[in-house]
């Protein structure tokens, strides 16, 4: 709750995107995968939807600013299928809203995000199918990143894996001092180093988001 304050603070303090932020708006929309990649979305929107269990919950404010949660606490918020679907249809929320300011994103429960549910990374384990998976989120990612909102993610407790990716597909990252971000996939190494109780990092392109956060004294 002090992480939301101290964020809710910061966003209210800023001015709506203006043109650059409507230009971009026209922008965002659209993901890194089309049909020019073989990439049929309908198909793996039904296959997700197979794994159902905890939601993603859009909570948008009159001041402009809106919370976003990741809410599957009997799992450490681990992003189920139906979840992976649900975050695609509030990014495209996200992106219709013309009145927005900022996104705020965290998980339920004082944990951020364990990862994708290894139930339904177990039953979806063919390559095909992963492949498909992947390139779903990447465009829901990269959607969430082009958002004309300015975008924090307030981490407490864990973010694992896929929950520490979802963390770069925001401007900045709020993590608390004994939070954990981290990917053991080799994609990327979070690592947090707080100054004080908590801190704010701002990272400035895509490409040093997805290899490296690191915060220092
Ligand atoms: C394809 C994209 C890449 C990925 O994201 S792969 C997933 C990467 N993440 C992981 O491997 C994290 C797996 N989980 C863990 O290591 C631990 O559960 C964790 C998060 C450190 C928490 O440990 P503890 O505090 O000891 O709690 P716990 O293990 O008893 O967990 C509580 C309940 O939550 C469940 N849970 C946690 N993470 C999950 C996940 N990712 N998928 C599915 N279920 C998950 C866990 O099985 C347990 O359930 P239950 O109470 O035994 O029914």
């Amino acid at each position: 709750m002090a992480l939301c304050a101290v964020m809710l603070q910061i966003l209210k303090s800023r001015s709506g995107c203006g043109a650059w932020g409507r230009l971009l708006q026209r922008q965002s929309s659209s993901g890194v995968y089309s049909s020019v990649h073989a990439f049929d979305e309908a198909e793996i929107r039904e296959k997700l939807q197979a794994f159902p269990g905890g939601s993603i919950d859009l909570f948008k404010q009159d001041s402009g600013i809106a919370v976003l949660t990741v809410n599957n606490p009997s799992r450490m918020n681990a992003l189920s299928g139906g979840m992976m679907v649900d975050l695609e249809e509030r990014v495209s929320e996200l992106e219709n809203w013309t009145d927005g300011k900022g996104l705020i994103l965290c998980g339920a429960a004082e944990t951020f995000c364990s990862g994708s549910d290894l139930n339904a990374v177990r039953a979806i384990s063919n390559p095909q199918d992963g492949m498909k998976m992947s390139m779903f989120m990447q465009n829901t990612l990269t959607r969430l990143l082009r958002l004309p909102l300015i975008s924090v993610a307030l981490v407490e407790g864990r973010a694992l894996g896929g929950g520490a990716e979802l963390t770069t597909a925001c401007d900045f990252r709020l993590m608390a001092s004994d939070s954990v971000c981290e990917d053991r996939r080799g994609i990327a190494d979070f690592v947090a180093d707080i100054i004080g109780d908590v801190g704010l990092k701002k990272t400035s392109s895509h490409i040093k988001r997805r290899i490296s956060i690191k915060s220092s004294r």
